[in-house]
């Protein structure tokens, strides 16, 4: 069986880049292998243009099995605490489209280019849950090509995509590469911060890295420790 674990940046994954380093048999650049399965590892850069080149070339038959996309996250739910590990359903663009004269987003439909598959007609890429329930809340993201740090274009997000509930920079390249070809893939995210006015002191950077980590390593044991 082969898992591609895609993260944006090494620091994201670390713990788990040297937990899987140690445990396995044979160790190949970034391919690793154990009895049961190999894992190969893909750090795309930040943001959706990076991970969408680096998901192919990587993406090329023999397919994975399982893709599993894991990193930090922007909650713009408040009701989901700082370090809470997440599991994404859907992604949307959050900035794709053209900027009104009063700031806000006219999407590629109003402007005469409808979405086409693997989006849904609002935009939407759904990646139901598959697979045995894993303990995580399933949430909506939305993915830009920056942070959100400005209060009124925060507000604009909100009003306009009233059901996204984090923020990420790669998520919506991940679902529309594995929707695109048809494969399995889970997306897990660790709330570093409230997507809110730039306060980069109040991140917690450090305890939802850990909590990522320590939910990568209950998802990545079965295959990872399993016997031949
Ligand atoms: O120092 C900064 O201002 C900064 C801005 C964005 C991301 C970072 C990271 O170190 C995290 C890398 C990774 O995390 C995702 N992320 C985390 N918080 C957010 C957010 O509020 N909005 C969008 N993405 C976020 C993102 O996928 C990055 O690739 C540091």
């Amino acid at each position: 069986m082969k898992i591609l674990l895609i993260a944006a940046t090494p620091e994201e994954i670390l713990p788990t880049i040297e937990w899987l380093r140690e445990t396995a048999i044979e160790s190949k650049r970034n391919i690793l292998a154990f009895p049961a399965c190999t894992v190969e590892l893909l750090l795309t850069g930040m943001g959706p243009m990076t991970t969408a080149f680096a998901l192919g070339q990587s993406l090329q038959p023999p397919l994975p099995q399982l893709t599993i996309q894991a990193g930090l996250a922007g909650a713009l739910d408040r009701s989901l605490p700082l370090g809470t590990v997440v599991q994404v359903i859907s992604e949307r663009l959050l900035d794709q489209g053209a900027e009104d004269i009063d700031g806000k987003l006219l999407p590629p439909p109003a402007l005469g280019f409808p979405f086409g598959a693997p989006f849904d007609p609002d935009g939407v890429l759904h990646v139901p849950v598959s697979g045995p329930p894993l303990p995580f809340p399933s949430v909506a993201a939305g993915t830009a090509t920056k942070a959100s740090g400005n209060q009124e274009s925060i507000e604009r997000t909100r009003q306009q995509f009233p059901d996204v509930q984090i923020e990420t920079m790669e998520g919506a390249a991940f679902f529309f590469a594995i929707r695109s070809l048809g494969i399995p893939g889970l997306q897990l995210r660790a709330i570093s911060n409230y997507v809110e006015r730039r306060n980069r002191a109040a991140w917690q950077i450090g305890p939802a890295i850990i909590n990522l980590n320590e939910a990568l390593r209950k998802v990545l044991s079965p295959f990872v420790l399993a016997t031949a």
